[in-house]
């Protein structure tokens, strides 16, 4: 029988993504997408793990049982680390892909190569009745380009590009993107740290 896990997320691309991650552990992932009932969680953290453990802890007492929740975002080094937290409300709460990274990249305009370097953090909180809540984290590397590329993934993909992989983000397959993602990243850590778990 498969097994079940929780993700408190209301964010189709991230709902995808760990359904492809927890599949090979034998594990039948459930989001908020499934659980109309349960309301959005106020992000109202100044951090990624404040927000991360947030939704969580408040997901996990609604229904009572192990919750895992991902706060997640770009940081641009040009830009001071924006849109870091609000990276999904960037350009207003309409919470617009497009008009997120249409955003980025006026503000960016004039930038040279050498000065756009950015990385996407990804933390998970697991949280759950009788169980301290824990955070692993997870970062990814990479340029913000000049124009979008690429129709893979979700949010700000078609504008990043992993130089390792010389490719945006959104030009990546899904299994390509979990093997260097902030989110694969964070999954692994929570596997060392939950081996009873994953
Ligand atoms: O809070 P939930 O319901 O999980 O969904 P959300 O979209 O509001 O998620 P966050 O609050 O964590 O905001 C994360 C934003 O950062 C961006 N982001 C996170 N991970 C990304 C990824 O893998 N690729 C591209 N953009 C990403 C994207 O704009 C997300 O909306
Ligand atoms: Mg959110």
């Amino acid at each position: 029988m498969a097994k079940n896990v929780i993700i408190a997320t209301k964010n189709r691309g991230k709902a995808k993504e760990f359904e492809l991650m927890f599949k090979p552990y034998g594990y039948e992932v459930q989001t908020l997408l499934d659980l109309p009932h349960i309301e959005d969680v106020e992000e109202t953290g100044v951090t990624f793990e404040e927000n991360a453990v947030l939704k969580a802890e408040t997901v996990a007492k609604e229904l009572d049982c192990l919750v895992i929740s991902d706060d997640s975002g770009l940081s641009i080094d040009a830009l001071d680390g924006r849109p870091g937290v609000y990276s999904a409300r960037y350009a207003g709460e309409a919470k617009s892909d497009e008009a997120n990274m249409e955003k980025v990249l006026s503000e960016l305009e004039g930038v040279d190569e050498a000065n756009r370097t950015a990385r996407f953090h990804c933390v998970l909180a697991i949280a759950g009745p009788g169980r301290k809540t824990e955070t692993v984290n997870g970062t990814c590397e990479g340029v913000i380009l000049e124009e979008k590329r690429g129709s893979n993934g979700f949010g700000y993909d078609p504008i990043f590009f992993v130089p390792s992989l010389g490719k945006a983000m959104a030009e990546l397959t899904p299994e390509e993107k979990r093997g260097i993602s902030h989110r694969g990243h964070a999954l692994d850590q929570l596997r060392e740290r939950l081996s009873d778990f994953v």
